[in-house]
């Protein structure tokens, strides 16, 4: 009897679970544009092919480009990423982007991130800002602002100057040698110089060659970082648990060397503090309150308690890997694009000269930097502005991923009226379609153009008569590489202090050569042929790849030439 019961039932589960899975499939996100689904597999193994046919290790953002240009450029896009992970979103339209990331009704403080975000645990941490939602990311995110504040970061040129008098040196050496380098793991170990020293007043000594003492955090970090550069790593740990382990070893090591590092600063702290309370008894003036991320997460406590010393790893564990990796990837496609656009070059050096003077050498434009006027010159470059501008429309080097969770209604609106839920998808705002739409900049959408963003005084506002003011030639949502809305990136004007100080030292005494991907096309006789925009001719195209953020695939493989 129970045996024909279960004979009976079988055929009607099968039924059931197969009418579901179609349903999932074919009619629960049939209304969004998207590529031939197949029963089993959703758009996984067409989104292999397109990978397939792609060029090697390309960044997952080049696929998706793709596959927009093939469904003939849609607001958004559905790709079901299931069972290996959610079904995705994908917005190619700056006008959607906007709704995902402003404040709504439905969500205060704006739709929550997306749980894929916690693929990035082992580098950032569980407590991480950036991993944080509602009011505990806001009560986060108003104890860190006053440590990117202007007047404050205008602080920190000194400190910038000096690594970057280390990045130079290492430029020297490699003019003398002749040798080819990453330029990119230059960059990279630079940025997480300054990063160190401006979060936690450590030298880390990532710009040391390896046999002179590179600092052992540094190493392992590297180690943990190469981890998410893999063929596997755009799939979940769960497929994956040896190399989720290893990550967690990795991780858990750097814990242990920040926790110590933390511990020493925290006893610094107290002390200092108690000679400054002591001053201010004495009715001496001391020193205002230090606002480097460790002592604001530390927020002065007497006590280390286990969730405070957590909680402020946690934090710098992001603000290091935010803070410099990014920043590093800017420099090195700025350098790139500065090497193969002549009248680019020219014009960044003509605005140095006007600037700091006709000496390029680094160390007489430090010592205008440091100069009390040296604030007043970083923000007399409005044409790098451009360039830095325009090299992260072109290159942006990280995005956003979002999910409204089922049920919630989430409805977004296309530019031609159709409305969209998006519950339950991960909605990726991906900039690096958005930023290179052609309906928002032209024929020249991939071009690199500098001077399109001169005049453009604008800083983000959605008005459109602040718009005129501000000069503003193009909608403000179209260019996000840090994003919008209140949680956007914390660090942007930091980023763009760091590179307008770094070129500022380095663009007038070094002209970079690319070697491999990228390279300058020679004519016959030896010199590069220009195009008909002005900029030199390359052979086989460089890329990005994916390794947690968007970086050149090869490193950035340069030679570099001093200047007389
Ligand atoms: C060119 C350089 C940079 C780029 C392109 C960039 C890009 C971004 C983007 C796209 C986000 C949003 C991420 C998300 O929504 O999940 C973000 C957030 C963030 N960035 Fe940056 N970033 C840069 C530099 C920096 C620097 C220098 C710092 C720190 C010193 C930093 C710290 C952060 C932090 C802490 C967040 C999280 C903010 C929050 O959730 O409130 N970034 N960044």
């Amino acid at each position: 009897m129970v045996a024909n019961l279960v004979l009976l039932a079988l055929p009607l589960l099968a039924t059931y679970l197969a009418a579901t899975l179609w349903h999932r499939r074919f009619r629960q996100w049939a209304n969004f544009p998207q590529l031939k689904p197949s029963l089993l597999w959703g758009h996984l193994q067409v989104i292999h092919e397109y990978t397939l046919r792609a060029k090697p290790k390309i960044h997952i953002d080049a696929v998706f480009a793709q596959i927009a240009k093939d469904l003939g450029s849609p607001p958004l896009m559905y790709l079901d990423l299931r069972p290996v992970s959610y079904p995705m979103v994908v917005i190619n339209s700056h006008e959607i982007a906007e709704q995902v990331s402003r404040v709504s009704k439905l969500f205060p403080w704006r739709t929550p991130k997306s749980p894929t975000m916690w693929d990035l645990v082992r580098v950032i941490g569980p407590e991480s800002i950036l991993l944080r939602q509602s009011e505990d990311w806001k009560q986060l995110r108003k104890r860190f602002n006053p440590g990117f504040a202007p007047q404050h970061l205008m602080t920190l040129l000194g400190c910038i100057c000096d690594k970057t008098m280390i990045f130079v040196d290492q430029l020297e050496r490699y003019a003398r040698s002749g040798r080819e380098f990453p330029l990119n793991k230059l960059t990279i170990n630079l940025t997480f110089d300054i990063i160190g020293a401006i979060t936690m007043d450590v030298d880390f000594d990532a710009q040391q060659s390896e046999s002179s003492g590179q600092g052992e955090f540094i190493k392992l970090y590297d180690r943990l970082l190469n981890m998410y550069g893999t063929e596997d790593s755009r799939f979940p740990w769960w497929m994956y648990p040896r190399r989720e382990w290893r990550r967690y070893k990795l991780s858990k090591q750097i814990d242990r060397r920040l926790e110590d590092m933390i511990r020493q600063k925290h006893a610094e702290q107290q002390q200092q503090q108690q000679q400054r309370k002591q001053q201010q008894e004495g009715g001496e003036a001391g020193k205002g309150k230090p606002r480097d991320i460790l002592s604001l997460s530390l927020q002065g406590s007497s006590e280390l308690s286990r969730e405070l010393l957590a909680e402020t790893r946690d934090q710098l564990k992001t603000f290091l890997f935010a803070g410099h990796d990014t920043t590093g990837i800017l420099l090195a496609w700025l350098f790139y694009e500065l090497s193969r656009s002549p009248h680019v070059l020219k014009a960044v050096r003509g605005e140095l000269d006007a600037v700091f003077g006709p000496d390029p050498d680094p160390g007489a434009v430090r010592e205008k930097l440091m100069a009390p006027n040296g604030e007043e010159l970083i923000n007399k470059m409005p044409y790098i502005n451009s360039v830095i501008k325009e090299v992260l429309r072109l290159r942006p080097p990280a995005g956003t991923a979002r999910m409204a969770p089922p049920g919630t209604g989430f409805t977004v609106r296309t530019p031609d009226g159709q409305s969209f839920c998006l519950d339950g998808a991960i909605i990726y705002n991906c900039a690096t379609i958005i930023q290179r739409d052609g309906t928002v900049y032209g024929d020249t959408a991939d071009d690199f153009v500098p001077e399109r963003w001169l005049g453009d005084k604008s800083i983000g506002s959605a008005d459109a008569e602040q718009n005129e003011a501000a000069g503003r030639k193009f909608p403000p949502g179209a260019w996000r590489p840090f994003e919008r809305g209140p949680r956007n990136c914390i660090g942007q004007d930091l980023a763009t202090i760091e590179a307008r100080v770094i070129v500022a030292l380095v663009a007038r005494r070094y002209d970079f050569v690319k070697v491999g991907l990228g390279e300058l096309d020679l004519e016959e006789a030896g010199r590069p042929i220009l195009d008909e925009k002005g900029q030199y001719k390359t052979k086989p195209e460089l890329y990005n790849t994916q390794q947690v953020t968007a970086k050149p695939v090869d490193g950035m493989m340069m030679k570099v030439r001093r200047l007389a």
